[in-house]
């Protein structure tokens, strides 16, 4: 039995629902289905969810929100109309929204949450309502329903592992299962989120409990590319990733598959296929365990800015037993988490997302760090990017590193920071952000 995942692309209009029902309904393993919000229908469209997140800020603000909620049912609207189905259907989205808002207007996290989710909910229960239309038995299955039970964090849950359990039981039911992606419950009832992105965690964690043979995830690409294709012009496609890979890939900038939507089906070795929705003949990516890596040792390349490096220095840093330590707890203490920590004798740098020093954070940081730890000098860079370049078999390769160098130096693009994990799968180069694409194209070169 198979779990297929349409994301937001596949499920953004009437055209798209018919295919993913001709994809669905062409192979009977596809018994499970998680449908995304709708996505953009064209470049410059709003995704569902960011309609939603919208409604949810107007609702909150107590302005006037009409107007956001009739676009929210018209985009619905025009998926019923297309495909002929009961307008009574309408009704019932209407109505659920309206009492979203009555029901949460006074709890802002829990009405963001809940409209949040509303997007998968209502879709789910339209490709459901689509398929037995068509004349097949599917059936929408609520994620409380499903066992899909979360810790209570808004916009952040994680799976409980208790979940795993009743999810199995989703095999012993008839028909073809449509599960809305993206939400689960907290154990006292209320609907959760998942990071932005996180139908295909929903998708993974199916996969999961029913010990899928197999969990596709379709997308608008082909296959997952060895880099972002809107950096360089049709890059090469690839067959196979590890799971390693596609985790640091995907954490790394390659935002086609969730970084945390492998680690449920990973322990159980569920392979992952990411295919086109508009190209379901393509072979698409596989993400397994293992891959053969003696001719491409590099997989990808990825890249994400918005970051900045607090660098530090004091003499004799290192005689400091506990200096890393209370730096570390400082940001602890603000709720920061960071990405990197460069060191050497006598400085240490933290790479940290840039948005986490917002409003007054930034001063409170930098001036325990000036007063708890007397450092010499401590200061703040900017507009940095992270890039990654990820292979299982870079480890056993000589001159990853030279080449990645030498590319940066024809390019004239100066590299602020180098990082190597001990696992040796990644390497990580911090550059200044405006010359971000020009190094990725650069590494392509040497690389690919
Ligand atoms: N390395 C990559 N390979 C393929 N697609 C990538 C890569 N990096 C970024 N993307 C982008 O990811 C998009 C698909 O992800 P997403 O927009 O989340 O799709 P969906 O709507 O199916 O959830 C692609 O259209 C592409 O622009
Ligand atoms: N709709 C949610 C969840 C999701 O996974 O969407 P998509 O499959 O379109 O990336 C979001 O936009 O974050």
């Amino acid at each position: 039995m198979k779990v297929a995942k349409f994301g937001g692309s596949s499920v953004a209009n009437a055209e798209q629902f018919r295919k993913v029902a001709n994809i669905v309904t062409a192979d009977p393993e596809r018994k499970f289905v998680v449908v995304s919000a709708p996505g953009k229908r064209f470049k410059e469209d709003t995704k569902m969810t960011d309609l939603l997140i919208l409604l949810a800020k107007k609702v909150i603000e107590e302005d006037v929100y009409e107007g956001v909620l009739a676009q929210v049912v018209a985009r619905y609207d025009e998926i019923v109309t297309d495909l002929g189905l009961p307008r009574d259907i309408l009704d019932v989205i209407s109505s659920n929204l309206q009492q979203i808002i009555d029901t949460y207007a006074d709890q802002p996290e829990r009405l963001m949450d809940a409209l949040k989710a509303s997007g998968e909910d209502n879709n789910a229960k339209l490709m459901a309502h689509y398929l037995r239309h068509l004349g097949h038995e599917a059936h929408y299955v609520n994620p409380k329903d499903a066992g899909i039970f979360v810790t209570d964090e808004p916009g952040n849950a994680q799976i409980l592992p208790q979940s795993y359990e009743q999810i199995a039981k989703l095999k012993e039911r008839s028909g073809i299962l449509v599960i809305p992606g993206f939400f689960g419950y907290s154990l006292s009832g209320h609907v959760v989120t998942f990071p932005r992105g996180g139908s295909d965690i929903t998708g993974s964690i199916i996969a999961a409990g029913v010990h899928a043979t197999l969990y596709e995830n379709f997308t608008d690409v082909d296959s997952i590319y060895c880099v972002n294709p809107s950096i360089v012009e049709n890059p090469c496609q690839l067959r196979e990733l590890t799971y390693r890979e596609m985790r640091e890939l995907s954490y790394a900038g390659f935002s086609v598959f969730h970084d945390e939507a492998l680690q449920p089906v990973y322990k159980l070795g569920i392979p992952v296929c990411v295919k086109n929705t508009n190209n379901p003949d393509a072979p698409g990516t596989f993400i397994v365990a293992t891959r053969d890596h003696r001719h491409q040792p590099v997989a990808g390349i990825a890249s994400d800015t918005g970051f900045c490096s607090i660098n530090i220095s004091k003499y004799l840093m290192n005689r400091e037993i506990g200096f890393g330590r209370r730096l570390l707890q400082i940001l602890e203490d603000e709720g920061i988490s960071y990405e990197h920590t460069p060191s050497g004798i006598d400085n240490m740098s933290v790479i940290l997302r840039e948005e986490q020093l917002a409003g007054d954070v930034e001063r409170r940081v930098l001036e325990r760090i000036e007063k708890e730890l007397q450092v010499d000098e401590v200061s703040i860079e900017r507009d940095l990017a992270l890039i990654m370049v990820v292979g299982e078999g870079m480890e056993r390769s000589v001159g990853i590193a030279a080449k990645a160098t030498a590319a940066f130096a024809r390019a004239n693009i100066n590299i602020e920071m180098i990082n190597q994990g001990s696992s040796e799968v990644s390497m990580m180069f911090g550059v200044k952000a405006d010359a971000v694409e020009r190094a990725v194209r650069a590494l392509y070169e040497v690389y690919f």
